[in-house]
């Protein structure tokens, strides 16, 4: 089942300008997509275009369930409250029940380590404690998508593996999630399919060896195709 279908004609931050274009791509139940490509190449435009936080953009975003999360790469939090009072916040928004709320919570700060800092203001927190934070933050409400970007950058190992485990067990609830990043090696461990973007444009899409039958690498890693598609456009 599609739980959301993109299809960006062009998008970009100013009128005269577009920064993406024809970026066509769906999100089933329980699939893992990775987002890849070099610094610049429009990852995070994609995933704003899909939020629709782009005025111009052209093209259709169709999601199926309106129950998503996004994970900034930056995290943000308010400047004032602990975390447990953002998640009671965010119990009281969504109307999670109390009991069942306060449990998962309990369990998402004790996968992350945070159980000691629950107490604490976030904004004090370290990089990757911010963004260990944020993740517990976005899977209390039990969304049917994410949307992330670059959640590896400043994770411990502990905290790498605390997220990859949290992600294993949404998927088996049939979520689907989206993400952006740079740690080719993990990506082509845990994703199901990719999505290269170079250049503001799909270079090559689908599962590792759709992209190294696209990129004529039969034995390459995703590092390798990343590496043959980003030259290659550098050449034209
Ligand atoms: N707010 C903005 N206003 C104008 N241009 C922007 C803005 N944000 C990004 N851009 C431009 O859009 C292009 C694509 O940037 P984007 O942030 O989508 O890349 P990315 O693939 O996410 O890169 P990275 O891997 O470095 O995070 C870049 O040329 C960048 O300068």
């Amino acid at each position: 089942m599609t739980l959301l279908r993109v299809d960006i004609k062009n998008a970009g931050y100013d009128k005269e300008k577009n920064i993406i274009q024809d970026i066509a791509f769906s999100l089933q139940r329980g699939e893992l997509v990775g987002l890849i490509g070099p610094n610049g190449a429009g990852k995070s435009t994609t995933i704003k275009s899909i939020l629709q936080l782009i005025e111009n953009m052209e093209g259709e975003i169709s999601f199926y369930d309106n129950r998503y999360s996004y994970i900034p790469e930056r995290p943000i939090f308010y400047d004032e409250l602990t975390l447990w009072e953002h998640l009671d916040f965010i119990a009281a928004v969504e109307e999670l029940e109390d009991k069942a709320y306060k449990k998962k919570a309990e369990e998402l700060l004790r996968l992350y380590k945070l159980l000691d800092f629950g107490h604490e203001l976030p904004t004090t927190y370290s990089k990757g404690m911010q963004q260990k934070a944020m993740l517990v933050l976005a899977t209390i409400t039990s969304p049917e998508i994410y949307i992330i970007d670059e959640p590896f950058i400043g994770l411990d190992p502990n905290a790498m593996k605390s997220f990859l485990t949290s992600i294993q067990e949404e998927r088996k609830r049939g979520v689907g999630i989206l993400m952006s990043t740079h740690v080719l090696d993990t990506a082509e461990k845990v994703c199901d399919r990719f999505l290269l973007v170079n250049n503001g444009k799909l270079a090559a899409s689908g599962t590792i060896k759709e992209i190294r039958q696209q990129c004529n690498l039969p034995e390459g890693s995703l590092f390798d195709c990343f590496h043959f598609i980003a030259e290659e456009l550098e050449d034209e």
